[in-house]
């Protein structure tokens, strides 16, 4: 379980008096398993929030926890899945896919048939040797979901991670993750600009205000799974939508 307790992030930044208030007087309790998005304007904090819970940024005042325990640095039960899918250009896919194992437990520790078991579940058979500028945008991503996935990760922590995709490899992707996310049940923390894509992944989709960034909302998604893409058609969706853009774009 995540618990941030009163979390609030301020940046000291050289050459500025004012410290910077990114995030304020956060509270929120994440369930194992659960699949919760973030929205908000540019600027609110979504980052920032989820780099405290991924131990790269630490709160000024609050905590952020894991199972009871402060959340001090990132580790390995916590994944992190960037906008940009960041992969080493020089590497093949099969050997970014293996890097964060391999980080983890040295060359030896890396385990070849899970490396292919990966390439299959991610369609990338056939695109093993390949360098990530021979993919596409959608293909890379999926190898850094998959290099993620590796690790077999409690948690999953996603930065707009389709923010960067055409419409139609980010709804494959949105199936993708979600039939990923039927198997494994990680914890995902989904920070994302679109209404629809936080409405159609999450459990409860966490509505921040412009910054400094607070909870403005924090909405159970109750809507059947598996979800299909239809779903955004029918009215019960287009509710919930309502209810978002109505506290994110108040008249
Ligand atoms: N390392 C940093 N040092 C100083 N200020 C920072 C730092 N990181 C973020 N900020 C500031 O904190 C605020 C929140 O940034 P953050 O990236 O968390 O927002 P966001 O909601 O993810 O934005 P976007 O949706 O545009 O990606 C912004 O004003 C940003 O300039």
């Amino acid at each position: 379980m995540i618990t941030l307790e009163d979390v609030t992030k301020a940046y000291f930044s050289r050459g500025h008096r004012e410290p910077l208030v990114a995030v304020q007087h956060v509270s929120l309790t994440i369930a194992d398993g659960e699949f919760v998005s973030i929205v908000g304007p540019s600027g609110c904090g979504k980052t920032t929030l989820l780099n405290m819970v991924a131990g790269f940024e630490a709160p000024t005042q609050g905590q952020v926890m894991l199972d009871g325990t402060v959340i001090r640095r990132p580790g390995p039960e916590r994944a992190v899945v960037f906008q940009q899918p960041s992969l080493l250009p020089w590497m093949t896919v099969e050997e970014n896919i293996a890097f964060g194992m391999m980080l983890a437990s040295g060359r030896q520790g890396v385990d070849a048939s899970k490396v292919k078991e990966m390439v299959e579940v991610m369609g990338l058979q056939g695109f093993e040797s390949h360098r990530p500028y021979q993919l596409s945008g959608g293909m890379q991503q999926r190898v850094a979901i998959a290099r993620a996935l590796m690790t077999e990760p409690r948690i999953l922590l996603m930065d707009e991670p389709f923010g960067a995709l055409d419409a139609q490899t980010r709804s494959e992707m949105q199936r993708f993750l979600l039939d990923l996310w039927k198997v494994n049940r990680p914890t995902v923390l989904f920070v994302t600009h679109d209404v629809e894509e936080a409405v159609l992944l999450g459990d409860r989709v966490v509505v921040m205000s412009t910054r400094p960034g607070e909870v403005a909302m924090d909405l159970t998604i109750e809507l059947p799974r598996p979800r299909h893409w239809d779903l955004v058609l029918s009215g019960t969706f287009t509710d919930y939508k309502r209810r978002i853009l109505a506290v994110l774009r108040p008249s």
